[in-house]
C-alpha cells in the first residue's frame, strides 16, 4: 500500500470524487461510518459517551458527521466546533445537518475550558491532513486539556497537530492519542519513531478511495499489510524434491556464539528451504549434529572462529554473519571470499558481524553481488551509512546508499523498514516488542535466506520474510505473551504463521 502525501491524497480524494460520480460530502460521510463501524466492533456505542473536538476543516467535517451518527445510534454526544468564519464547505454542509436534526453543538476557542463527559471517548477531529503550519502556541491550552484528561483519545485521521510527512519541533502542541484511525492509507508520520508519543497505535480505514488512482501516484514509500499477503502464497508442486526448494549455506558462528547460527540456520529450514549446510569453527560441530541433526555441517580449521571460507559452488543462497565475530583472520577470509569468488549467481543475505565487517572494511561493499540483503538492526545500520539526525533523514540515506551499491537493506527496529535497491522502502506491519529479545535477528536473515532460496525474489524474500518474522512473533506472543518471547518461539510459530496466512 503506498504511503502518500497530503498533496498526494488530495489529489487522489478529487479523481475518486470525478470518478465514483460522487462528492466531497459523500467520501466524509463514508470517513464517518468508517469510525462508527469500528467504533461499533469494540463496544457498544448506545452505552458510551463522547466528547468530540472537531476543527474548521474536513478532518472537522469528519467529526461532526461522527457526532451525528453516534446520535443517531442513541450514543451520549457532545460536539465541540472551533469558532471561526471560514470553514470548508463541507464542514458547514455537516454543521447544517447538525442544526436540521437540532442536534446541539457548542463552540470554543483558544480560551475555553472545555467540558469533556466524564468516561466518554475523547474524538480528535480538529487537525488533519491539512495541518500546513505547526499549530500555533495560542492553541496549546486546548491540546494540553485533551492530553491532560484521563479520558481514551481516538485521532480521526493522524493525531491533530502532527505533520503527515515531516518532522515536527518538539514544542509543538500535538495530541497523544491511544489509537488514530486513519483514511485509506497510512501517513508516514504515523510509523516513526519520533511520534510514538502521539501515536500510540494506528489503524487504517477502507474509504474506497479510488484505488487506481493511489497507484498511478508516484512514491517511493509503501506499507506491507495483511493484504498483500496472498500474493505470496506458493504451493509446493506435487513431483518436487528438496533441490528445487534451494540449498542454503549458513556461515556463522564462534566460540560462544554458535547459538545464533543455530538458530539462524533453523529458521531457514522453518521457512521452506530444502537442504541447509552449516559452516562454523570445529566448536560448533557437535552442537549443531545434535541440535538439528536435518543440517549438514562442515568445519573450519579454528576451533573458535572462521579463518577460511568454504567453496561455496554447489550451494545458491548463502547466509553471512549470525555469531561470527569480527576478528582480523575472520575478515581476511571474507575479503578473500569476496575477492575470489564469481558470486553474481548466489544470493547472499548478510546479517550482524557480515555487516560490521563490511562497515570496518567498506571496500567490501562492491564486491557483493547485486541485491544481497543486509540486515542491520539500527547500531549496525549507523556504522554502515553513518549517523542521520532524524528518521526522515534516515530514510533519505538509506535510500541513497542501496541505490548506490543496488543492495537489499532490512532497517530493523519496531517498525522494520525494508529498502529496495532501486531506493523504495517499504514498513511492516507485524511484530510487538516481544521480539526485542536475543537471537531475534538471527531468526529473521534464517527466515529470509529460506524463502529467497525458493521462488521468491530479493525483493519479495526481504518485504514477505521480515512480515512472516512479525507474524510469528505476534502468533507466539498471543500464546505466550510479549515477555516470554525466545527466539526460539519465534522459529516454532513460523509453521502456525504460515498456517494462519496461507490456510
Ligand atoms: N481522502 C481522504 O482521505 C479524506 C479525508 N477526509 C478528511 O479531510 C481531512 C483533511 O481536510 P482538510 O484538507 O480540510 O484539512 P484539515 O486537516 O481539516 O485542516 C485544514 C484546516 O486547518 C487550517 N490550518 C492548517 N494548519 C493550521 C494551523 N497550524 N493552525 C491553524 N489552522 C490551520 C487550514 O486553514 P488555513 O491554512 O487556510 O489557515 C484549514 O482550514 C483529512 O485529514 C480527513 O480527516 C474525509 O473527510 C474525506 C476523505
Ligand atoms: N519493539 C519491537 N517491536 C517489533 N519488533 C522488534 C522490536 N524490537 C526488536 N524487534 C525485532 O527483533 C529483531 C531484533 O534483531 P537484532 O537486534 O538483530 O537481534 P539479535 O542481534 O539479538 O538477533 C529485529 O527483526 C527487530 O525488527
Ligand atoms: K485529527
Amino acid at each position: 500500500m503506498k504511503i502518500l502525501s497530503p498533496e498526494q491524497l488530495k489529489r487522489v480524494e478529487t479523481q475518486t470524487i470525478t470518478i465514483q460520480d460522487i462528492e466531497l460530502i459523500n467520501l466524509m460521510e463514508r470517513a464517518a461510518n468508517a469510525i462508527l463501524n469500528w467504533l461499533k466492533s469494540k463496544i457498544d456505542v448506545s452505552k458510551n459517551s463522547f466528547t468530540i473536538i472537531c476543527g474548521v476543516g474536513n478532518n472537522g467535517g469528519d467529526g461532526l458527521a461522527l457526532g451525528r451518527l453516534l446520535w443517531e445510534e442513541k450514543a451520549n454526544v457532545k460536539i465541540y466546533l472551533q469558532k471561526n468564519n471560514s470553514y470548508s464547505l463541507d464542514n458547514l454542509t455537516n454543521q447544517k445537518r447538525l442544526k436540521d436534526l437540532k442536534i446541539p453543538f457548542e463552540y470554543y476557542d483558544e480560551t475555553t475550558k472545555l467540558e469533556i463527559i466524564p468516561n466518554s471517548i475523547l474524538i480528535d477531529a480538529i487537525f488533519g491532513y491539512g495541518l500546513n503550519r505547526p499549530i500555533g502556541d495560542e492553541w496549546k491550552p486546548i491540546i494540553d486539556q485533551i492530553n491532560q484528561s484521563p479520558n481514551t483519545v481516538i485521532s480521526v485521521d493522524v493525531p491533530s497537530g502532527l505533520f503527515c510527512d515531516q518532522l515536527n519541533s518538539e514544542k509543538d502542541p500535538i495530541v497523544e492519542s491511544e489509537v488514530t484511525l486513519t483514511f485509506q492509507t497510512p501517513k508516514l508520520s504515523l510509523l516513526i519513531p519520533e511520534n510514538q508519543q502521539y501515536v500510540n497505535e494506528f489503524e487504517i480505514l477502507d474509504i474506497s478511495l479510488d484505488l487506481e488512482s493511489i497507484e498511478k501516484e508516484d512514491s517511493q514509500l509503501g506499507y506491507f499489510s495483511m493484504n498483500y499477503v496472498p500474493q505470496f502464497y506458493f504451493k509446493r508442486p506435487k513431483f518436487s524434491h528438496k533441490y528445487d526448494y534451494g540449498n542454503v549455506l549458513v556461515i556463522g558462528g564462534s566460540y560462544g556464539k554458535i547459538g545464533a547460527s543455530l538458530l539462524a540456520a533453523k529458521a531457514v529450514f522453518k521457512s521452506g528451504a530444502g537442504l541447509v549446510t552449516m559452516y562454523v569453527p570445529k566448536c560448533g560441530y557437535s552442537v549443531i549434529q545434535t541440535a538439528l541433526p536435518e543440517a549438514m555441517v562442515q568445519t573450519d580449521f579454528s576451533d573458535e572462529m572462521i579463518t577460511k571460507f568454504p567453496n561455496v559452488e554447489r550451494y545458491d543462497t548463502i547466509v553471512i554473519g549470525p555469531g561470527m565475530g569480527t576478528d582480523e583472520k575472520t575478515y581476511r577470509a571474507f575479503e578473500e571470499f569476496l575477492s575470489e569468488n564469481d558470486l553474481s549467481d548466489k544470493k547472499l543475505i548478510i546479517d550482524a558481524d557480515g555487516i560490521n565487517l563490511l562497515s570496518n572494511h567498506p571496500n567490501l561493499l562492491e564486491k557483493l553481488p547485486k541485491e544481497t540483503i543486509l540486515t542491520p538492526h539500527d547500531k549496525e545500520l549507523e556504522r554502515l551509512i553513518g549517523s542521520w539526525e532524524n528518521s526522515y533523514d534516515k530514510i533519505e540515506k538509506i535510500q541513497s546508499f542501496v541505490q548506490s551499491h543496488e543492495l537489499v537493506i532490512v532497517a530493523k527496529g519496531f517498525i522494520t523498514q525494508t529498502f529496495l535497491a532501486n531506493g523504495e522502502a517499504y514498513f511492516n506491519s507485524s511484530g510487538n516488542p516481544g521480539m526485542a529479545t536475543a537471537g531475534s535477528g538471527d531468526v529473521l536473515a534464517g527466515i529470509i535466506a529460506g524463502l529467497y532460496a525458493k521462488q521468491y525474489n530479493a525483493s519479495e524474500a526481504a518485504i514477505f520474510g521480515v512480515f512472516l518474522h512479525g507474524f510469528s512473533g505476534d502468533v507466539a506472543s498471543q500464546q505466550l505473551g510479549e515477555e516470554s518471547i525466545m527466539a526460539t518461539d519465534l522459529i516454532n510459530y513460523i509453521p502456525v504463521a504460515f498456517k494462519t496466512l496461507f490456510g
